[in-house]
């Protein structure tokens, strides 16, 4: 295929990765986006190769086949095929077989999914080895999916959203009786110690009962009901989490005698969200309307095990796909939750699996809650690639990341940036 360029389509590829140039997709229309990359010398008398190295690719979610010309005067159909060309390649060169390629995810992002990235959906009343190979392939290919039929009950569910809803519509000062965050509290617009900020407010609290000193300043403030609701959610979904780790860790292995897979397992997942002094957190976020499109919360990755996520019903959720492009996720089935890797896990599988940057935008005229349990280890686990109980390598790739205890990690988030990755610092 030919390229802008008379150059081959390797080599305007691997010229481009040279040198390093990526621009964040943006938003050019409701329907484009807009994916540019090339040298950076775009000036004086580099201009030509600018022209040359750049290539503006449009990629239409959902109707580009209506859209005729565009700038460079090439086809936005063509585009879509040298775009989809060119992660093809990009991927191939990528060091882990378990990068996810855009090529992969091109053929799903299609005008039929108007403009959505359809996330694998996992029914937990599914055959155990069927429901956890699909989680396996989702982690590895999205880091993220969502469950249906996952067994917390609308009664768990309902007033916790509601306590929600209600604490949120407090005045002003009633909140910031419980702030600012230390982490934990309520704080309202800056995300961390250092500098983030974004159209938010939110609750953070320590889901571990043991660790409520922890909230003891705040927990006064709390209503008897307030405190039932968040106690028996995080009851409810760390038992969803602990299912899901369980299923994981089958699947990992399950290529291998998969009879013995159920057998084997040592829930060394599940048994440290488990553990007595887990530090999962529950996190309750508010989005107040916004007349126009703003960031709520700025891209990150989580840096725990794994969250489970639910919100009330809108979207605004997106998540970060490879080169930078930000997709929306489908907030339906309204009964689902939503699931990602964190970071942690993304270290124990050895980078198999995938923590994806993701962030929440507030983009409509209606305000949005979403309630979020980070699952996590407690303080003093050390965070090593998983062993396989039977003896083989989970991954066959060298190790990637170095042993790491969970409060080294944490300690080193709570000094960086919210987009910063963190676990790069880990890295062997
Ligand atoms: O509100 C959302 O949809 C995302 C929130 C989130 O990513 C977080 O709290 O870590
Ligand atoms: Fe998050």
């Amino acid at each position: 295929m030919k390229l802008v360029s008379s150059e081959g389509e390797e080599a305007v590829i691997s010229r481009a990765r040279e040198e390093m140039y990526w621009k964040k997709a943006r938003r050019a229309s409701s329907s484009q986006w807009v994916i540019n990359y090339g040298s950076h010398r775009a000036s004086g008398s580099e201009r030509g190769r600018w022209r040359r190295h750049t290539m503006p690719l449009f990629l239409s979610c959902s109707t580009y086949e209506n859209c005729h010309q565009l700038r460079s005067g090439c086809e936005v159909g063509r585009y879509y095929e040298i775009a989809t060309a060119f992660f093809k390649i990009w991927s191939r060169s990528r060091p882990s077989k378990y990068t996810r390629s855009m090529a992969q995810i091109g053929s799903r992002f299609s005008p039929r999914n108007n403009n959505h990235v359809e996330l694998p959906i996992v029914d937990l009343l599914w055959e155990r080895s069927e429901a956890s190979r699909k989680i396996v392939k989702a982690c590895e290919e999205f880091g993220f999916f969502k469950v249906i039929n996952h067994g917390v009950k609308q009664e768990i569910i309902a007033p916790m959203e509601e306590e929600t809803r209600s604490f949120f519509s407090k005045p002003e000062p009633d909140k910031q009786r419980v702030g600012p965050p230390d982490p934990y509290g309520y704080g309202s617009h800056n995300i961390g110690l250092n500098g983030d900020v974004g159209e938010v407010e939110y609750l953070l609290l320590h889901a571990n009962p043991l660790f409520i000193s922890h909230n003891s300043k705040y927990s006064s403030s709390f209503s008897h009901k307030f405190r039932c609701a968040t106690s028996r959610y995080v009851e409810g979904v760390r038992e969803l989490a602990c299912k899901i780790l369980d299923l994981i860790e089958e699947g990992l292995w399950a290529d291998e005698a998969k009879a013995q897979a159920h057998k084997a397992q040592a829930h060394q997942l599940s048994g440290l969200v488990r553990d007595l002094h887990n530090d999962s957190l529950l996190r309750l976020n508010h989005y107040p309307a916004q007349a126009e499109p703003k960031i709520g919360f700025g891209a990150h990755t989580d840096p725990q095990i794994l969250t489970i996520l639910r919100s009330n019903g809108l979207g605004g959720l997106q998540i970060s796909l490879e080169g930078g492009l930000w997709v929306p996720v489908h907030p339906h089935p309204p009964s689902a939750f939503c699931v990602n890797v964190g970071d942690v896990l993304q270290a124990m599988t050895n980078g198999r699996f995938v923590s994806v940057k993701h962030r929440a935008v507030v983009d409509s005229l209606s305000s949005r809650t979403s309630i979020v349990y980070f699952a996590a280890p407690p303080l003093h686990a050390t965070i090593s690639c998983l062993h396989n109980p039977r003896g083989s390598n989970l991954n066959p790739h060298p190790r990637l990341y170095r042993s790491f205890s969970w409060a080294e990690y944490k300690k080193t988030a709570y000094t960086m940036r919210l987009e910063d990755s963190r676990l790069n610092l880990f890295k062997l």
